[in-house]
């Protein structure tokens, strides 16, 4: 499955946020996006998922123009940047979203004890831990990430990163951090919001060209 997004005009009030936007993820692929605070990452998977209407824009999926937000064709998963899920014991979100427990508790053993544990009693990394594992494992088609490594300790990042890299092969991911060595390590295409527009990255030393990145970084 190819996705590709293209003729994004986004404003705010009178504040033009995105325009020039192109982007294509697809099956087997991670797609980084990158760029200053404010840029408009957070926004670009909105209309992606189909949460923001901007003025305008055009998804596809395999050539074919999607009218309908995204959300409702049940191709695609969307961790927001927020905590999003509901306050239920863990097995029961677990079966909520049709993912196995057992396959969690064999990669991330320490949550056993939580089993029976109402979500919201977890600290807020460990609840960013269960609600990256859902959104990576269910089912879909495409996956998008806000920031899915920022709260979480280096370890666990490595195993977010292994489970990534694992699902690729059956879908297109789209993900967005600040921690840009996470991006560039796990990413196969990257591409850099600056100015409202998209600029696919060819050469990381690119990022430093277009100042996201100081001149002594990646050395
Ligand atoms: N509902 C809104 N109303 C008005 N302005 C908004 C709204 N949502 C976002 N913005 C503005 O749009 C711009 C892009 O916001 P967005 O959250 O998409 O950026 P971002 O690149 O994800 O930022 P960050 O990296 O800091 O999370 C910002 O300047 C923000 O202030």
């Amino acid at each position: 499955m190819i996705l590709e997004i293209d003729n994004v005009e986004l404003n705010y009030n009178s504040k033009r946020i995105l325009n020039g936007i192109y982007l294509k993820a697809e099956t087997g692929k991670v797609v980084g996006i990158l760029g200053s605070n404010g840029c408009g990452k957070t926004s670009l998977l909105n209309i992606i998922f189909g949460n923001i209407q901007p003025k305008y824009k055009l998804v596809r999926i395999d050539n074919k123009p999607i009218l309908k937000p995204l959300y409702l064709t049940k191709l695609v998963k969307y961790l927001p940047q927020h905590l999003f899920l509901p306050k239920l014991k863990l097995i029961n979100i677990f079966k909520l979203f049709y993912v196995s427990w057992q396959d969690f508790i064999l990669e991330f053993p320490a949550f056993e004890k939580y089993k029976k544990t109402k979500v919201n009693k977890l600290s807020g990394g460990e609840q960013r831990i269960v609600e990256i594992y859902l959104v990576l494992k269910s089912n879909s088609n495409i996956v998008l990430l806000d920031e899915p490594f920022s709260h979480l300790a280096p370890l666990q990042v490595d195993s977010i990163k292994k489970i990534i890299i694992h699902e690729k092969r059956y879908k297109a991911i789209i993900i967005t951090d600040h921690m840009y060595s996470h991006i560039i390590e796990t990413s196969d295409d990257i591409y850099l919001i600056k100015n409202g527009c998209s600029k696919k990255i060819n050469n990381i030393n690119e990022l430093k060209d277009y100042e996201y990145l100081s001149q002594g970084s990646l050395t």
